[in-house]
């Protein structure tokens, strides 16, 4: 089994080669040679795109359990205090802790190459997790249509929470969310003759102002929705009248209804925006995720089980507009996502996260423990 050390050399090396969805070639590469260093008597490994499916025979294999971790990471430039193993690749960073994630997925999959488990377990390494989505095209795959799972379980790291504390409530979870980009055409020009173009830094200007109206007006207060706006582009020198503008953002919701009711909201915005600044307007949802739903049951065997463990510091949370592609599994096949603390000053997205390693030999054992016992009630 991997050790605690080598745990943390494995975080650290994956740290330092963040790509984004589907270019995780350096990734994959690595994470096999982690995998294929294992006892690989009861193991099956499998490429799919720039992902791994690995399957474990079981002694009894009456079922199968899976485990999943996201592999990408973002195109944030890093601002850590690490010294020695920061993002080799620059503009790219592990900031939503994939890295974590795959690390905790390599240990405990190198313990049951060790020691055969009861059931069949199925770990897959899902890429593009922060876009365009990878476990929708999984779902589809042909290792999935050979080794369904019964049951399945993922973690996402969690800065505000101390090390060892682990949070999950049953029904939902995250959000659903979809991606918004917006862009605008209109007419540039002299930036000494305003009256002869049409800028779309002003329109852009207006449109960001009136979508934040969206949730404030148009959701009912005691639901849930956001509209971020993440990027605003346009024009490409400050005495010339902008073009063109681009527009991206997040929508998320607690219901299928509010997201539908938030994107017609955005288009007749929209639409006023392409009459009253008489520009072109278009609207791309890009990648859409489903909501993540904990299955009843089987997150409350594994709370019961968090109760019982003394290391684990258990906390029922309450549901965040994250957004998640294990929702896609979780549609299909029963099963849960917690939260794992890992005590980091600074949150998911940000470009000075830094997790607490000592979250990673905590989360491989409280899987383990976990797994032995569901396989074996
Ligand atoms: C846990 C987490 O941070 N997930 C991401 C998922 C991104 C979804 C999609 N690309 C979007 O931006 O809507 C999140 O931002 O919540």
């Amino acid at each position: 089994m991997i050790s605690q050390e080598q745990l943390v050399q494995i975080r650290r090396e994956l740290h330092q080669i963040p790509e984004l969805g589907y270019e995780e070639v350096k990734t994959q590469r690595y994470l096999l040679e982690q995998i294929e260093q294992m006892n690989d008597e009861f193991l099956t490994i499998e490429k799919w795109e720039t992902g791994i499916f690995v399957h474990v025979q079981g002694r009894e294999p009456s079922r199968t359990i899976a485990y999943r971790a996201d592999i990408d990471g973002l195109p944030i430039e890093e601002q850590t205090t690490y010294n020695g193993f920061r993002s080799v690749h620059h503009g790219a960073m592990h900031a939503c802790g994939h890295d974590v994630h795959m690390t905790i997925a390599l240990g405990v999959l190198s313990y049951f190459a060790e020691n055969q488990p009861k059931w069949n377990h199925l770990f897959i390494f899902q890429p593009a997790e922060e876009g365009p989505g990878g476990a929708k095209q999984m779902l589809e795959s042909e290792q999935l249509k050979k080794w369904w799972p019964d049951e399945m379980l993922a973690l996402h790291i969690a800065p505000e929470y101390p090390v060892g504390t682990i949070a999950t409530k049953p029904g939902l979870l995250f959000a659903n969310t979809s991606e918004l980009f917006i862009r605008l055409k209109g007419k540039g020009g002299h930036a000494a003759f305003p009256h002869t173009a049409n800028d779309m830094v002003v329109a852009a200007s207006h449109l960001v102002t009136q979508l934040q109206t969206i949730v404030a007006r148009n959701v009912n207060p005691l639901d849930a929705g956001v509209v971020t706006i993440g990027v605003i582009k346009g024009g490409t020198k400050q005495n010339i009248i902008a073009e063109t503008a681009v527009i991206e953002g997040t929508i998320r919701s607690r219901s299928i209804e509010t997201m539908q009711t938030i994107k017609k909201r955005v288009e007749a915005l929209v639409n006023g925006i392409e009459v009253g600044f008489e520009c072109e307007a278009s609207i791309d949802y890009g990648s859409n995720y489903c909501q993540v739903y904990n299955d009843e049951a089987l997150t409350g065997t594994f709370i019961e089980f968090a109760e019982r463990n003394e290391s684990i510091n258990l906390v029922i949370c309450p549901e965040a507009m994250t957004g998640e592609d294990f929702g896609y599994f979780l549609e299909q096949i029963p099963g849960m996502m917690f939260w794992l603390g890992v005590d980091s000053e600074y949150g998911l997205h940000d470009a000075r996260l830094e997790p607490n390693e000592k979250a990673i030999p905590f989360a491989v054992q409280t899987i383990i423990d976990y797994l032995i016992e569901r396989e074996n009630k």
